[in-house]
């Protein structure tokens, strides 16, 4: 966040240009739908300071975009199962889930991470409102089929039934969505948030998906790769240089833009301000995934 003493720094009129330079971007993004996955890196919960990430949605919303918000929480349930003594085991950036692992995931993103969020976004002046993808049906889900290995309770998205966050949407809410889905018999899934984030972007053919992340974007030999096509991203991953946890997120800003979705983004969420950079300056930041 810009401090006092930064601000002080820009003569009055330089102030007008920067809010000048958004406005073209703001009127072209007002009443467009912009899908933002927080993930679990970079969420800071009970730091103190209200979240610069919080900051920039509220913005957003306040501008007139409609902000749909998926959350993470990976880190958050690794330590709850450390301190259960269980042991965390992931295949491909997915976690095996086992029943007592689902019961620790539930807890953590259907409670704990979505609520300090909706409360953190309530602190800011913000109505937010939690779900996961089990209320009114979001997230169909069934079993994955993994090649090395069984992934137990983790679900793949087979559709998004969007109804609850458009009538979010339309009451002047912020869905804050956990990913975690359920089959037509009742069983429970848990969902990479990316995946979640990515089908919810597709099914509600939103203007922008961006993936907030803990990196700058997607790495090569240490260096940012600024854009990226499909065609790309399948050599990158052919060859290893995306592995773990930025492969569910690549598959994810494929099966987005697949679904119709305009711009995917893969931004550094610990960069400060690096959403409003990216959606109302001409300065690009992290990696674009383009056709
Ligand atoms: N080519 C790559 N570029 C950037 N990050 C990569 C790459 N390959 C693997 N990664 C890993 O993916 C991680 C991001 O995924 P993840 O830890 O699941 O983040 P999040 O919790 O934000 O979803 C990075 O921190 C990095 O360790
Ligand atoms: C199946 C699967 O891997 N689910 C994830 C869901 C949370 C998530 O994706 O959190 P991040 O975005 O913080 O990584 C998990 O259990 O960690």
């Amino acid at each position: 966040m810009m401090t006092m003493t930064q601000t002080e720094t820009l003569t009055p009129a330089e102030k007008a240009h920067v809010l000048l330079e958004a406005l073209p971007y703001i009127q072209k993004f007002a009443g467009k739908i912009v899908v933002i996955k927080y993930g679990g890196s970079s969420i800071e919960p009970d730091s103190g300071e209200i979240d610069p990430v919080i900051l920039d949605i509220i913005w957003l919303k306040q501008v007139g975009l409609y902000p749909v918000v998926v959350h993470g929480g990976g880190k958050a349930i690794n330590r709850l199962l450390e301190r259960l003594g269980h042991q965390a085991q992931f295949i491909d950036g997915l976690r095996v889930t086992d029943e007592p692992t689902l019961e620790a995931v539930e807890m953590v993103l259907g409670g704990l991470v979505n609520q300090q969020l909706v409360a953190a976004f309530h602190a800011g002046g913000c109505k937010a409102v939690g779900l996961t993808g089990v209320d009114g049906g979001l997230l169909a889900a069934q079993k994955i089929t993994h090649e090395k290995g069984d992934l137990g309770r983790v679900g793949e998205v087979m559709a998004v039934h969007a109804e609850p966050i458009h009538a979010l949407l339309q009451n002047g809410f912020l869905p804050v969505i956990a990913p975690l889905g359920c089959d037509e018999q009742g069983a429970r899934y848990n969902i990479n948030a990316d995946s979640a984030a990515g089908a919810i972007a597709a099914a509600l053919g939103a203007e922008k998906l961006i993936l907030l992340t803990d990196v700058p974007g997607i790495l090569q030999a240490g260096e940012l790769i600024n854009q990226v096509t499909p065609e790309e991203v399948d050599a990158l991953l052919a060859d290893g240089t995306i592995q773990g946890g930025m492969v569910p997120k690549v598959e994810a800003c494929l099966a987005a833009l697949h679904g119709g979705a305009q711009q995917v983004h893969i931004l550094n969420g610990k960069e400060p301000h690096a959403l409003l950079l990216e959606i109302f300056t001409e300065r690009g930041v992290g990696t674009l995934v383009h056709r």
